[in-house]
């Protein structure tokens, strides 16, 4: 593998008050436009592992980097670089922005300072809307969507962001099979571009076109890391997690 775009070495992360530590001492690499899913029981450490790669819980003890920047010291610089749908996020009804705006705040960050959208940055929320299958949307107001739309602007609003690594905690937990297996194909498709993807999901059930690195999750640590190609994917999920339950 080239340098890591992601990487963890003997890293231990706990929540702010938690008596003991919830993910210990993890090492995992991950390469430029890989497909990940973090798969594992209830309590295992998914989110945790996902929230540590985003530099959002102290770390006890290792090193945490992406994109080359500590996630610790150079929190900021890498979150620039960093996507991240996070699990089970609901907008309030009276959100009053609508799927347009929602994705536009997603280019503020690539935006310099005072500087207002421009063209690229129009063209950038068009092609997110498409490619989410969300044109129809663009003037709902977020907060009146379902559960399963207002998925599908959240990753929308990460797409337009260009990020280097794109994290997503449980992103098909709203939708039917058929979104499922569409939104499984603009991930890929953003990997095969170079973006490096990394899913957090008890029960992935979609087809990827593409090798897949399945990591399993147990007691706050890694049991599998492993590419295997796409056939073999749902199987190996579904597999392990039945064995981490046991
Ligand atoms: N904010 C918090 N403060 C303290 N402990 C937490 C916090 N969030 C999670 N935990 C604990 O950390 C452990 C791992 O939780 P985590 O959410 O990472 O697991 P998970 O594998 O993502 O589970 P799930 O599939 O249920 O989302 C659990 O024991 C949980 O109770």
């Amino acid at each position: 593998m080239d340098e890591p775009i992601i990487r963890l070495d003997g890293v231990t992360t706990t929540y702010e008050g938690a008596a003991h530590p919830v993910i210990h001492d993890i090492d995992l690499s991950i390469g430029r436009g890989e497909f990940v899913i973090v798969g594992g029981p209830n309590g295992a450490g998914k989110t945790t592992l996902l929230e540590t790669i985003a530099g959002l819980l102290p770390v006890v003890s290792g090193t945490v980097s992406v994109c080359g920047f500590d996630a610790v010291r150079q929190g900021p610089q890498m979150r620039k670089k960093l996507g991240y749908v996070i699990q089970n996020f609901d907008f309030d009804p009276y959100t009053p922005f609508t799927v347009d705006e929602v994705l536009l705040m997603g280019r503020y960050g690539l935006l310099g300072f005072c500087k207002r959208p421009g063209a690229e940055d129009f063209a950038a929320v068009e092609r997110s809307l498409e490619r989410m299958g969300i044109t129809d949307l663009r003037t709902s107001h977020i907060g009146k969507l379902s559960g399963g739309q207002q998925q599908k602007v959240l990753i929308a609003h990460n797409l337009v962001k260009k990020p280097d690594v794109l994290l997503l905690d449980e992103p098909f937990s709203n939708l039917d099979l058929a979104t499922r297996e569409h939104v499984c194909d603009v991930l890929c498709g953003i990997a095969d571009a170079g973006v490096t993807v990394v899913i957090v999901s008890h029960a992935f059930d979609a087809l990827p076109a593409r090798d897949v690195r399945v990591v399993v999750m147990k007691d706050g640590g890694i049991v599998l890391n492993n590419v295997i190609p796409p056939e073999q994917v749902q199987d190996t999920v579904r597999r392990t997690s039945e064995e981490t339950h046991a």
